[in-house]
């Protein structure tokens, strides 16, 4: 389980430190989802890289599998935790084949390459992504939501217990955010704990996420989708007067969604 206890997530600049999110606890377990909500700048990207060890934590603790995160060695903590980050610019022109074989970085010695087994999961995760076709495109010459689905097939090449996606749906077509969210079900289902954010709330529904709906540095709302996501949050996140209504899907379950005007 990843547990974050009394967190403080923030920066320490050269003349004083910025708190961003104060105080914050929530737990991960494996096979369990959680949806990140948040206004843009509320701090969902500046926890994400502090629980992968990017940023320092400024307060609280973080546990993987009952470890401090302090006593794990970032080579250590790539084998619990991938990322799917919501930009990335490589500093080559590497092709998109080559970015998702780095997803096995953290289990190949320092001065070791990557074996057939390697090459054979790279694979099977750019077909699962639906981009085998793309394998061999520069990674810097391909769309931005192909890039995404790439990215998204790197985190999965590193084959770790707890999957972090900050927006990952953002530049993806209807369809393929569906798949992707078809996708997110399914890593939970082989036992991976997810957490994705996102800025359409309906997806939380779509998938029945644990979501933490972040409203203030020090104010957050953790539980079901279906009990959190209501109009006064809505109000309160996103300051937009929508309405939550709900809907018999094909398959007869009751769902929830998002209506929401200009006017
Ligand atoms: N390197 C940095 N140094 C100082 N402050 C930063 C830094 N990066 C981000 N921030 C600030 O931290 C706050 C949270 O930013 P963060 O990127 O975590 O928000 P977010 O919820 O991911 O936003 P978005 O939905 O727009 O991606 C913002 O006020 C931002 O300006």
């Amino acid at each position: 389980m990843l547990e974050i206890k009394e967190a403080v997530f923030g920066y320490t600049g050269k003349q004083k430190k910025k708190v961003v999110i104060e105080n914050i606890s929530f737990a991960l377990e494996p096979g369990k989802l959680m949806c990140f909500l948040g206004a843009n700048g509320a701090g969902k990207t500046t926890m994400y890289r502090t629980i992968l060890g990017f940023i320092p934590l400024l307060g609280g603790s973080i546990f993987v599998d009952g470890r401090d995160m302090q006593d794990i060695s970032s080579n250590q903590l790539a084998k619990y935790i991938s990322y799917v980050p919501q930009y990335h610019t490589p500093p080559f022109a590497y092709s998109v084949y080559d970015v998702v074989l780095m997803g096995r970085g953290a289990h190949i010695s320092p001065f070791g390459s990557p074996g057939k087994e390697d090459q054979k999961i790279a694979c099977r995760m750019l077909e699962r992504m639906g981009i085998f076709h793309l394998k061999d495109e520069l990674y810097t010459e391909i769309s931005g939501g192909e890039r995404q689905l790439a990215l998204i097939a790197r985190a999965l090449t590193q084959q770790t217990k707890y999957i972090f996606m900050d927006e990952p749906a953002a530049s993806l077509d209807f369809g393929n955010q569906m798949r992707l969210l078809r996708e997110i079900k399914k890593l939970t289902e082989e036992g991976i704990g997810v957490c994705f954010s996102t800025h359409q709330p309906d997806q939380a529904f779509l998938v029945n996420a644990s979501v933490l709906a972040l409203k203030g540095k020090n104010d957050w709302s953790l539980g079901p989708a279906e009990e959190i996501i209501t109009e006064e949050l809505l109000k309160c996140m996103y300051d937009v007067n929508a309405s939550v209504h709900t809907y018999t899907g094909k398959n007869g379950k009751m769902m929830k969604y998002i209506a929401a005007g200009i006017d």
